[in-house]
């Protein structure tokens, strides 16, 4: 727990699934640190941080809420249970469509920002998120190795050449083994 610049007593977790940066620190991509709790579930921290110490906290940031699977509840029972300001930050959705509960919550929400990156193909706001492989499981952690922030052009695009690169490859592989994870990884870098 830390006391803001404002006085408020602030504590930070963010999902213990995510390693990338640090594992006890929330890390943006250029290396800016906060210390936190990281854990698997929300509903134990108040447990884990003791009642005391949660009766004089002002406000709980979330970062990676996607990966929280009791982020509804959590929401619920600090914000309007217990009165805390509760601050979440998560990818609304997966490199498909929506991840996790991230919109179950938006209606709980006072305020909502819908933050942008860079199409890394054209330049243009980025709204969606490509992944480069072939893996199809929901949760796959990674950074610019496995995803690419894209427009919704280059996103549908995407989604298309790779959608044909893969009927082609499995065409193939009936014949002769190959290795197609690296063929969709080409169809992908001549977007
Ligand atoms: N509130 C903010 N104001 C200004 N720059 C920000 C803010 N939040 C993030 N950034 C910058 O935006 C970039 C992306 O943020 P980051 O947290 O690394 O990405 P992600 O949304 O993928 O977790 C970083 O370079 C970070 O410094
Ligand atoms: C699109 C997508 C992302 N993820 C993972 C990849 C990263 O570990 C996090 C997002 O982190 P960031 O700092 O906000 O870029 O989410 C995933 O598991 N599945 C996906 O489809």
């Amino acid at each position: 727990m830390f006391e803001g610049n404002n006085g408020r007593n602030i504590a930070l977790i963010k999902s213990s699934k995510d390693t990338r940066y640090a594992t006890d620190s929330v890390v943006t991509h250029d290396g800016v640190k906060f210390p936190c709790w990281a854990s698997s579930d929300l509903m134990s921290f108040r447990q884990k941080l003791g009642e005391d110490a949660y009766e004089k906290l002002d406000v709980i940031g979330i970062d990676e809420a996607q990966f929280f699977e009791d982020l509804y509840d959590f929401c619920c029972e600090a914000a309007d249970q217990d009165g805390k300001t509760v601050i979440v930050a998560g990818l609304d959705g997966d490199y498909l469509r929506s991840f996790g509960s991230v919109l179950d919550i938006i209606p709980l929400a006072d305020t909502i920002t819908k933050l942008t990156a860079r199409c890394e193909v054209c330049g243009k706001r980025a709204f969606f998120t490509f992944r480069k492989t072939e893996e199809t499981k929901t949760e796959l952690i990674g950074g610019a190795d496995l995803y690419m922030p894209v427009c919704r052009q280059h996103y549908v695009n995407g989604q298309t050449v790779v959608e044909a690169a893969r009927t082609v490859l499995e065409s193939r592989k009936l014949h002769h083994q190959t290795d197609s994870s690296s063929q969709v990884e080409a169809a992908v870098s001549a977007l």
